[in-house]
């Protein structure tokens, strides 16, 4: 019955009571009062239903009061009642404890908002409008917010009306650690009175606050051409059609953004037919421009006062469309109708890689896995190959390690049959292992030579030859072999003719194989990195290179092994099926100078 007590004030014992009460409750369809109407005292013990189960538990409370007092109410109606009034007012206080606990500024953040006397702020002068705290977004509301940013992998966020910043700390936590939020709230005070916690976050530094009226900051967003993934609408009602005609009309949300608005229900008004407030009718409006108009798709999800949620439907499916002069082809639609960055997702595919364990051959692993694709991590190291399986299967792809040595064919066969009798198939070949050994040519021995050239060229051909037998059966695959820049020019001063040499061929076998299996599905290229920083080169043998090899770099740095995995991805996806016995070199433009 915890619920229930929201609607009984005479049970408010202490401030603490009030406050876990409130927190349960928050008001999120708060009306702002402003100086023309006269100041009355805390609403804390004036509180209103404030969503349709909040209405519904105050209408139930009292149907049951007067039950009670009616001896004429059969005893069956009255146990409906109750069940009904347990239904209802348990509803939020599930939600709450089932839901993840807010971090620690965001309680903070709450709990300053729900102790600070923002009447005699307004008194004072020092806000416009006399704010009720219950404006704030609560903690179910603010996770829901955060999980939205999550679920859409959002970057860039707008948010209009943002009171002590709650809704907009819950959506910065929820973005990657280079994402922003643009916050637009009128009120200067409440941005000082915000940003000391913000301060105190990790994500506070993606929240930049513009104070003033939210449609001047619209505007100046426009102009500067900037884009949101999700717009969260929760200011003042009447405004809500402009800012969401303005946000659309000058593309303030991208492609596939989303916009979100709060309090589409309003307590109910929205479809209950005696509704007069002009902030019910204002909503009611809203919804319905909304549900009518072709641009976007929206469903309203009951959570509190009703969210809404909604996105711009392709623009094939608008009904202005064939009224436009556009050509209607794949450059248009997408082919098959998925965009670009679509087309790159490797979802459902099986990939492995060869030297996986460790360096290049990981960070293809993980990018190939973040992709979608299921990952055999290949090395010789077991424990290696073992420790980033489990950092993909960590990471929620599927993942397996296979130990193998791909110079030795028994090895091979063994590596591609146990991915083929686990995933059924093989659609992403990444043949990345191989070694590299210093010597001056004159002496150079055989066994180096020998060793490099089996790892390098013959276990690369073996790789290729029997990951493609696999896919020259399926009718489609994609062979990826690491060479190196050293294919093209002579890396100096160190010397390694074996390996430059053996790398030589692998462009060769690469394009050889990339022309015969293209007529079959199979396509091959080969990625070309320049010197890749790895631990080793910061040895004190090889420091002195290192600043030579710097000097040879247009780019003024060696690569990260991060710098070659939108390639591999690139060509391991169906945006690159036209590409074959290509040699996609990466180098920071040393083998130009
Ligand atoms: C319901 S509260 C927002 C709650 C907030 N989203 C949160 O997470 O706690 C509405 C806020 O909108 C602000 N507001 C009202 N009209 C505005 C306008 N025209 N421009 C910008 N902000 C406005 C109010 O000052 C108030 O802080």
């Amino acid at each position: 019955m915890k619920g229930s007590l929201l609607l009984l004030p005479q049970l408010f014992t202490s401030c603490d009571t009030i406050e876990t009460l409130l927190r349960k409750s928050t008001h999120r369809g708060c009306q702002l009062q402003g100086t023309a109407r006269p100041f009355t005292a805390s609403m804390s013990h004036e509180k209103v239903p404030d969503t349709p189960v909040e209405v519904l538990v105050d209408l139930l409370t009292k149907a049951k009061k007067i039950a009670a007092g009616c001896g004429a109410v059969p005893e069956e109606l009255k146990s409906h009642l109750q069940k009904a009034l347990d239904i209802s007012s348990g509803l939020d206080d599930y939600l709450e404890n089932m839901t993840t606990p807010e971090s620690e500024p965001l309680a903070e953040l709450y709990k300053k908002t729900i102790s600070h006397d923002w009447d005699q702020v307004f008194k004072e002068g020092k806000t416009t409008f006399r704010l009720p705290k219950e404006c704030i977004t609560g903690h179910v509301e603010g996770q829901t917010l955060k999980m939205l940013i999550h679920m859409s992998q959002a970057r860039k966020v707008l948010e209009i009306g943002m009171f002590t910043g709650y809704g907009a700390l819950s959506m910065a936590e929820g973005l990657p650690e280079d994402g922003c939020l643009v916050a637009c709230e009128l009120e200067p005070y409440l941005k000082e009175f915000a940003q000391p916690i913000f301060d105190k976050s990790p994500h506070g530094k993606k929240i930049t606050v513009k104070t003033g009226p939210a449609m001047d900051t619209l505007k100046e967003l426009a102009s500067a051409g900037e884009q949101f993934d999700i717009v969260f609408i929760d200011a003042d009602k009447p405004n809500y059609i402009n800012y969401y005609n303005f946000i659309m009309d000058n593309n303030l949300l991208r492609l596939r953004g989303v916009i979100c608005v709060d309090n589409c229900l309003f307590k109910a008004k929205v479809y209950l037919k005696d509704t007069t407030d002009s902030n019910g009718l204002a909503l009611r409006e809203f919804n319905e421009f909304i549900s009518n108009d072709p641009r976007v798709e929206q469903v309203i999800v009951p959570l509190r006062d009703g969210i809404s949620l909604i996105r711009r439907v392709s623009v094939t499916s608008q009904n202005s469309f064939s009224q436009c002069n556009t050509t209607d082809d794949e450059v248009f639609r997408g082919v098959k109708g998925r965009s670009i960055l679509d087309r790159m997702h490797l979802d459902g595919k099986v990939a492995y890689v060869t030297g996986g364990g460790q360096g290049i051959g990981r960070a293809f692993a993980h990018a190939l896995g973040e992709a979608g694709a299921k990952v055999a991590v290949v090395d010789m190291d077991q424990g290696k190959a073992e420790t980033v399986a489990k950092e993909l299967h960590l990471k929620g792809i599927h993942a397996i390690s296979i130990t193998a040595d791909i110079s030795r064919s028994d090895d091979v066969q063994r590596m591609v049959d146990t991915i083929v009798s686990k995933w059924g198939a093989i659609h992403i070949a990444c043949n990345n292992a191989g070694i590299n050994m210093n010597s001056a040519s004159e002496e150079t021995s055989l066994e180096e030579w020998d060793r490099t050239f089996n790892v390098n060229l013959r276990g690369t051909f073996m790789c290729c030859q029997a990951a493609g037998r696999v896919m020259l059966q399926q009718g489609y695959g994609k062979i990826i072999n690491t060479a190196s820049m050293a294919s093209l020019i002579v890396p100096h001063p160190q010397k390694q003719l074996s390996y430059n040499t053996s790398k030589a061929g692998v462009v060769k076998l690469t394009q050889t194989l990339g022309t015969e299996w293209i007529d079959r599905g199979v396509r091959v290229n080969c990625i070309s990195p320049g010197i890749v920083d790895t631990p080793l080169i910061h040895s004190e043998d090889l420091r002195p290179l290192v600043q030579r090899w710097l000097s040879d770099i247009p780019a003024g740095r060696l690569a990260q092994v991060t710098d070659l995995q939108a390639a591999v991805v690139y060509l391991a996806s169906e945006a690159s099926d036209y590409m074959t016995g290509h040699n996609l070199v990466i180098e920071g433009g040393q083998s130009l100078w």
